[in-house]
């Protein structure tokens, strides 16, 4: 029944205007699935290759459709996959594209539960999935490579870790990033936002922290549960590999004294998560922050990973950090993002699913993460693209209680 009777790809619009790559796939007995790939602008030196959509379409054509078609069953996940990683013949998605091949993995995984009749998040966890749902990580402020003449960290993430249910979450986060504009006005800082829907006011770190943790305690006061926040520093793209040191606006910090400065964000603000403190490639300084403040704090690998499981293994091998990011199309296929959840889990690691700054209203993170279980979800706080996910969330969550 699950038999792959078709595939389309088309480009579609994603939330920057960029041209980006959706997948239809159909089967035998009717089943429909429709993803998209998302689209990072801080990537990872070690991600799978995003190409050009209409040369990943016409690759993917080439090579991947004609062996799904009449030859894979969408029910079967790891088969589709294992054709798509043989269709594209290299490490590394270059041949079809990462984009081409990650949304129709997803268009694959939701034509099977469209025949199974089974919600996406229900047939990717099987009937034995955890109840739990992850807590959001909302993009309240930001800067790097997501807006101009802003932060230099590139996310201030909102963290309602004490929330009831995700509904309360998702609200929370939203008055946290409504709070913050109001405490701008307050302040006469002009502002826009940046390519998640964060605010990306003109100030420096200093005063994004207090700024946060200012709308964060007024949001907590008002719903009466604990809110923290986070941030995903984006290491990479602050480092200079030549003088080997991280460039701030202000300021330029050795390796040893980012570490310290990040230490003493975690222990001053009490941050619940802290993503890509260090370069991408310095396994040994994720392991020294790890140490230090490892047991208050969730360090995670975003960049570092790329959702890989050998750099995973290698990060497991020397503690370096304690939780993965999951972005399917970092590594092309939604096999591979649940075969890091698995090895991240076997090892202790947590793991936090996430969008990209370039998204569309494709939902299937939303799904992914409740079917794996994971801790949190790292998907914006407001507008469309981001919304799409977290209400998705909403509506899960009503359907599985
Ligand atoms: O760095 C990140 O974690 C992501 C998402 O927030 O950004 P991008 O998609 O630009 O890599
Ligand atoms: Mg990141």
């Amino acid at each position: 029944m699950t038999l792959i009777t078709d595939v389309r790809l088309r480009r579609i619009l994603d939330s920057r205007g960029n041209p980006t790559v959706e997948a239809d796939v159909v089967t035998e007995s009717g089943g429909f699935g429709r993803a998209a790939a998302p689209s990072g602008a801080s990537t990872g030196e070690y991600e799978a290759i995003e190409r050009p959509p209409t040369e990943a379409i016409a690759a993917a054509r080439e090579h991947a459709v004609p062996r799904l078609i009449g030859e894979a069953y969408a029910g079967n996940q790891r088969e589709v996959d294992a054709i798509l990683r043989a269709a594209d013949g290299t490490d590394d998605f270059s041949e079809i594209g990462a984009n081409s091949a990650v949304a129709i993995s997803m268009a694959a995984a939701k034509a099977g539960a469209d025949v199974l009749g089974a919600p996406l998040f229900q047939h990717l966890g099987g009937a034995f999935r955890g109840d739990n749902f992850p807590i959001p990580l909302g993009n309240v402020v930001g800067g790097g490579e997501h807006a101009a003449d802003a932060t230099d960290i590139q996310e201030f993430l909102a963290a309602p870790i004490g929330a009831p249910s995700v509904g309360d979450a998702v609200f929370a986060n939203a008055a946290v990033h409504a709070a913050v504009s109001d405490l701008l006005t307050e302040r006469d800082v002009p502002c826009g936002k940046g390519d998640e829907g964060a605010w990306a006011p003109s100030i420096d770190d200093g005063e994004a922290f207090e700024l946060v943790d200012e709308a964060v305690s007024l949001v907590e006061d008002e719903v009466g549960f604990e809110i923290s926040f986070g941030l995903d520093v984006a290491g990479a793209e602050l480092y200079d590999a030549g003088s080997g040191t991280y460039e701030y606006s202000d300021t330029s910090r050795t390796t040893d004294e980012q570490i310290e400065y990040i230490a003493d964000l975690v222990r001053e603000y009490d941050l619940a998560y802290v993503e890509d403190p260090l370069d991408e490639n310095d396994y040994e300084a994720f392991a020294d922050l790890t140490d230090e403040v490892g047991d208050r704090t969730l360090v995670c690998g975003d960049d570092l990973f790329v959702t890989n499981t050998d750099r995973l293994a290698d990060g497991i091998d020397v503690g370096a950090a304690n939780s993965i990011l999951i972005k399917p199309n970092q590594i092309g296929t939604l096999t591979d993002a649940f075969d890091a959840i698995e090895l991240a889990t076997a090892h202790g690691y947590d793991s936090v699913v996430s969008h990209r700054s370039g998204e569309t209203e494709d939902a299937t993170i939303a799904h992914l993460a409740v079917a794996t279980d994971v801790p949190f979800i790292k998907t914006g706080a407001v507008g469309g693209e981001r919304t799409a996910k977290l209400n998705e969330l909403i509506r899960i969550a009503d359907d599985a209680t």
